[in-house]
């Protein structure tokens, strides 16, 4: 085993709305991800990846609230840390995080050394802004970006480079983990393909030390994460290798998923399209037993009414279902 860059233990969190009711988007979420490889969490819209990616920074402003659990980035816990602190010390440097639409965040006023120079001058105010121009110019070329990009304005852009700048801002200082949420979802097919290409290059050349990519497309993460992690109403439910989790998902909502996808990567078209009938629980009130239970084909009565832990199977693999592996794959084996 390689050394642990990210461990996170049973952590919660919430939402208060302006009507003071919690909704508990991530509810005793678990991971750990070693050094140099990478984590795909994957589940449908309003499953709580975003706010688990805004939660493992330890980096909370209301509406969001930490309740309880452990964020520990390469031995150091940041659970409990302040806000000011977290921005100063870990943001950037142990941590970066690539929101959802963030190309689209960049102020189109400005050069984009500027942006550079800002999140360095955050940990190191007095690096003269010709070392800076230096380093950039040579990470963007690493990166294969042009280093003339840097001059530019985000305005002069295409959507694709602005992503790509997007991310070589946001991993400057090298962090340890870089939070990647839908990076590639909102371009076309090639600005897509270049986006990965570029992410597995930062880990190739040990700019980033681990990362987390976030996706509502199960099989997007094969051939881009080592493992994968699929995520339903704040909760993990399977985690696996991506070979695993794309050609052999276990869990009745995983499994689901696979087949609810309608352009798959190539060799998963094979499979049946399916839709996964109903709607995820309410997160304000989430049911005592399994959550998935109410819109899962081979639920049980007890099910609906036994909280269910996480349990391990096979090669280091685990998932959340009062069924036994054995018995799901058979079912699943019987209705081809
Ligand atoms: N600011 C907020 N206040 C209250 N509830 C929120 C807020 N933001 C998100 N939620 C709720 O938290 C839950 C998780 O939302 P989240 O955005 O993390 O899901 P997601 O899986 O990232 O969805 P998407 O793929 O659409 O981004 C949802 O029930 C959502 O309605």
């Amino acid at each position: 085993m390689g050394k642990t860059i990210l461990e996170v233990k049973n952590l919660k969190t919430k939402y208060v709305t302006r009507f003071r009711e919690d909704v508990y988007a991530v509810d005793g979420v678990s991971l750990t991800i070693e050094e140099g490889k990478s984590l795909g969490i994957a589940g449908e819209s309003g499953c709580g990846k975003s706010t688990l990616a805004l939660s493992l920074m330890g980096y909370y402003f209301p509406p969001l609230h930490y309740m309880s659990g452990d964020i520990i980035v390469d031995g150091k816990n940041i659970s409990q840390m302040e806000p000011d602190a977290i921005r100063k010390s870990i943001l950037g440097t142990e941590i970066a995080y690539i929101p959802q639409a963030a190309m689209n965040a960049l102020n189109p006023t400005q050069k984009i050394i500027r942006f550079i120079e800002d999140v360095i001058h955050v940990h190191n105010p007095k690096m003269p802004k010709k070392e800076i121009y230096d380093l950039a110019s040579a990470r963007f070329e690493e990166l294969g970006l042009p280093a003339s990009v840097l001059d530019k304005h985000a305005v002069e852009l295409s959507g694709g480079m602005k992503q790509r700048t997007v991310i070589a801002i946001s991993t400057i200082l090298s962090p340890k983990v870089l939070i990647a949420d839908e990076p590639s979802s909102a371009l076309d097919v090639t600005s897509q393909k270049m986006v990965i290409k570029m992410l597995k290059s930062l880990m190739e050349k040990g700019y980033i030390k681990s990362m987390i990519f976030i996706t509502h497309e199960l099989p997007l993460l094969y051939n881009v994460t080592d493992d994968i992690m699929v995520m339903y109403a704040g909760q993990i439910v399977e985690r696996g290798t991506a070979k695993d989790m794309v050609f052999d998902p276990v869990h009745p909502y995983s499994k689901g998923l696979m087949g609810s996808i309608i352009v798959p990567e190539s060799g998963t078209r094979e499979h049946k399209l399916t839709a996964i009938p109903g709607t995820p629980p309410n997160l304000k009130k989430p049911p005592v037993g399994c959550r998935f239970a109410d819109r899962c084909k081979y639920a049980t009565a007890e099910c609906k009414v036994n909280a269910v832990g996480i349990r391990e199977f096979g090669d280091g693999r685990s998932y959340r279902c009062l069924i036994d592996v054995e018995k799901l794959k058979e079912v699943y084996e019987n209705e081809q």
